[in-house]
């Protein structure tokens, strides 16, 4: 098995959204990437997000040799992962898919190889039933896009092995992520479960007519978002207790618990409600082309990456209190 800090080539399959940020992502930080994807488009689609990436990633500092000429769009499966000395899956959220997926990619990478899903909420135990060698299995989930956003939860399943996961941990913190491991499977990880209450609340506001598209995203981007971006929630509300800290926050706010502050099942997806919060969100785009919100989020995240000490090159931030072990 190749150290994690030895490795050069990567291959990534599935270039959507995902698959094409982490491709965007592992070209900036200078590895030889192969990719592959099955849809007729793909390259062109791939070669179009790498090149509206690009400029993002060249501001905030291309690693030594990086070049998008390194990036090879391969005719198969087989192809793409044939000397891949990590390969990073990111095709639809599809159990039975992923499942068939993982097995073909065991199959056909280099032995000892770490094999990483992005999914957003499967699993390993549940994909990884179809392979040979499961125990290179993990979960690498990454956050849109890819190539700005740190974070990686990373995790194993029943039949990984526990070198696996330290492996990939440690290379995708090499790759210049941020890594949260975690020591047992939860569906959705940490990150989704948390944004899923709040998704699930928000589409229910929504259904009941109770907040509009534009309030809800107002309500987090002039209030609790700004203190987010360097600060998780459960330190933020600690200062909410003054100087009684988290304590004083408890005996105040604790029996706002048994208040109905939230409806946790998520609210039926009718027609009804999908109309509303896609019609809010062409509402709140305001003529903005989808391209044109991804230049101005990118825009936002490193400047809040800047502002907070987290660029590749800038001094560390204090702690964020990552890891969970
Ligand atoms: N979109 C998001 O915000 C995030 C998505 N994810 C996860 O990343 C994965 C990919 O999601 P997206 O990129 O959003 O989806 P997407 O729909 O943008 O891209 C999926 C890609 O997979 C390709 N594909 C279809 N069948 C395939 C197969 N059999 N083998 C390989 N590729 C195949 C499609 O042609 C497409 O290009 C999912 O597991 C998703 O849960 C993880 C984090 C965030
Ligand atoms: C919407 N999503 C569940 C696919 C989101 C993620 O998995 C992570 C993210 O980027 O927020």
């Amino acid at each position: 098995m190749t150290k994690p800090e030895e490795v050069r080539r990567v291959a990534c399959v599935g270039a959507g959204v995902i698959g094409g940020g982490w491709v965007a992502h592992f070209l900036a930080r200078g590895y030889d990437v192969t990719a592959w994807d099955p849809a007729p488009d793909a390259e062109q689609r791939l070669r179009r997000l790498v090149d509206a990436a690009w400029p993002a990633l060249t501001r905030i500092g291309l690693a030594d040799g990086a070049s998008r000429e390194r990036l090879t769009v391969a005719a198969t499966l087989e192809e793409a992962v044939a000397d891949a000395e990590f390969v990073q899956e990111s095709a639809p959220e599809k159990l039975e898919l992923k499942r068939d997926l993982l097995t073909r990619i065991d199959a056909a990478a280099p032995a000892g190889a770490v094999i990483a899903s992005s999914t957003s909420g499967y699993p390993m135990t549940d994909m990884q039933t179809g392979a040979a060698t499961p125990g290179r299995l993990v979960v690498g989930h990454p956050f849109n896009p890819p190539y700005l956003i740190p974070l990686v939860e990373v995790v194993g399943g029943e039949r990984t092995d526990a070198d696996a996961v330290a492996w990939a941990s440690r290379f995708y913190e090499v790759a210049g992520k941020s890594v949260i491991t975690m020591k047992s499977e939860v569906p959705g990880f940490i990150a989704n479960r948390l944004q899923e209450a709040l998704w699930r609340e928000a589409l229910h506001m929504v259904a009941n007519g109770e907040a509009t598209v534009a309030e809800i995203d107002a309500s987090i981007t002039e209030g609790p978002g700004l203190r987010w971006a360097f600060m998780g929630p459960m330190l933020t509300f600690a200062l909410a207790g003054g100087e009684g800290g988290m304590a004083h926050m408890l005996d105040h706010f604790g029996p706002s618990l048994k208040s109905p502050w939230t409806r946790l099942e998520a609210p039926e997806l009718d027609r009804e409600l999908y109309d509303a919060v896609v019609g809010g969100c062409e509402e709140a785009a305001a003529g903005r082309t989808i391209a044109d919100l991804v230049a101005e989020r990118d825009r936002g995240v490193i400047d809040v990456l800047r502002a907070t000490g987290r660029l590749p090159g800038q001094a560390t931030a204090p702690a964020t209190g990552r890891g969970t072990e």
